[in-house]
């Protein structure tokens, strides 16, 4: 039987580890807060996070990282993001050396412009050939409910990338696999930066036309920036890509998506940090991918609009007066 160690137990690491537990692993999921190991061990249930799912049986909490750590074949990274170096530094002596590690992360980190799993590779010094990531259109509620999806297992080994996918099916989550690391890590980051678009457009009342505007103009920004960092241009077409960009661009659960609702209604961004619990990866991450972007000679009028909105101070209503007046070109 597959052992796994879920790091991180907000909605999604809690989530995964339903679905490893339900795919026939044993499941450690670590958790920081003693009382809410205490709860999930009591009620089976993490009501923090997913309240009304139950967890199986085979999902165990604990608060120690070395009990979740000890055997495990599978490491799972669920945190945000840009604290994944600091957890990683403590949990790294603890790591079995040949385990895989599995990013469920889709941020990259501010100031390095590294994706995860290079975070990973640096910190842990695994070889990339232990190091995937999982990305597709996986909004957690909806999994923790059981309703179908697809993800894509993104990993440069592609037997350990199927070992993967055997730990992780079941009848509800079916995973694909991709030897393209880069693109479905950076489709997996980007599309959270467009999803803010999105929501600005939504809280200022625009509809199905603005949206896919964004979503389409989106991926083309995504692709551009991709093909630039050697990712293979077809991901963008997936799971990872399409996939993921029009599940969260569409979706209510979206906490990247919700952000920006929240922005295009006319609060600051200080007034939405206040009310967001869960981490919306793309306020900090749209930095990022513009540093990457500006690195690289590609042009992302959309994430340039982002940045400008969470971090400059621009205005919804500027922002749509920006981008609609750009100089006119082919598409
Ligand atoms: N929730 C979802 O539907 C999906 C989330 N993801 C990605 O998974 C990653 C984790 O997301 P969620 O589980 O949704 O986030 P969340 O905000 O629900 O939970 C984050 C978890 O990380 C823990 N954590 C550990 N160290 C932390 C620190 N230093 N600071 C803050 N929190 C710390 C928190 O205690 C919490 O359990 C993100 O990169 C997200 O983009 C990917 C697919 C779906
Ligand atoms: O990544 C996700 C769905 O695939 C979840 O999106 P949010 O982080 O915006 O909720």
């Amino acid at each position: 039987m597959t052992r796994a160690a879920v790091l991180g137990a907000g909605s999604w690491g809690t989530t995964f580890a339903k679905v490893l537990a339900d795919a026939g692993c044993s499941v450690a999921l670590h958790a920081r807060r003693p009382e809410l190991v205490e709860t999930i061990a009591r009620t089976r249930e993490n009501a923090d996070y997913l309240p009304g799912v139950r967890l199986p049986a085979a999902v165990r909490a604990t608060v120690d990282p070395a009990e979740a750590l000890d055997g495990a074949d599978v490491v799972v990274l669920a945190v945000p993001s840009q604290t994944l170096r600091d957890n990683l530094a403590g949990w790294t002596p603890l790591l079995p050396p040949e385990a895989s590690l599995l990013s469920l992360m889709k941020g990259v980190e501010l100031g390095t412009t590294k994706r995860m799993s290079e975070v990973i590779c640096e910190v842990t010094g695994a070889g990339a050939d232990r190091v995937a990531a999982l990305s597709g259109p996986n909004l957690a509620r909806e999994i923790a409910e059981e309703q179908p999806s697809a993800t894509v297992i993104a990993c440069s080994d592609t037997e350990r990338a199927e070992l993967l996918q055997a730990a992780c099916g079941t009848p509800y989550f079916r995973p694909y696999t991709n030897p393209d690391l880069v693109g479905c890590e950076l489709g997996g980051a980007v599309k959270n930066v467009i999803a803010l678009a999105c929501g600005v457009a939504t809280g200022l009342g625009f509809g199905d036309n603005t949206r896919a505007s964004l979503i389409t103009r989106g991926l083309a920004e995504t692709a551009r920036l991709g093909m630039a960092l050697g990712a293979d241009v077809t991901t963008f077409a997936g799971l990872a890509g399409l996939g993921d960009l029009v599940a969260t661009c569409s979706s209510p659960l979206s906490r990247n998506r919700t952000f920006g609702e929240h922005l295009g209604q006319g609060m600051s961004v200080a007034e939405v940090l206040q009310i967001t619990k869960q981490t919306a990866e793309g306020v900090k991450t749209c930095r990022s991918v513009l540093d990457l972007a500006r690195a690289h000679g590609v042009d992302v009028p959309i994430t340039e609009a982002v940045v400008r909105v969470c971090h400059e101070g621009e205005s919804a209503a500027q922002m749509v007066r920006e981008m609609m007046s750009r100089e006119a070109k082919p598409e």
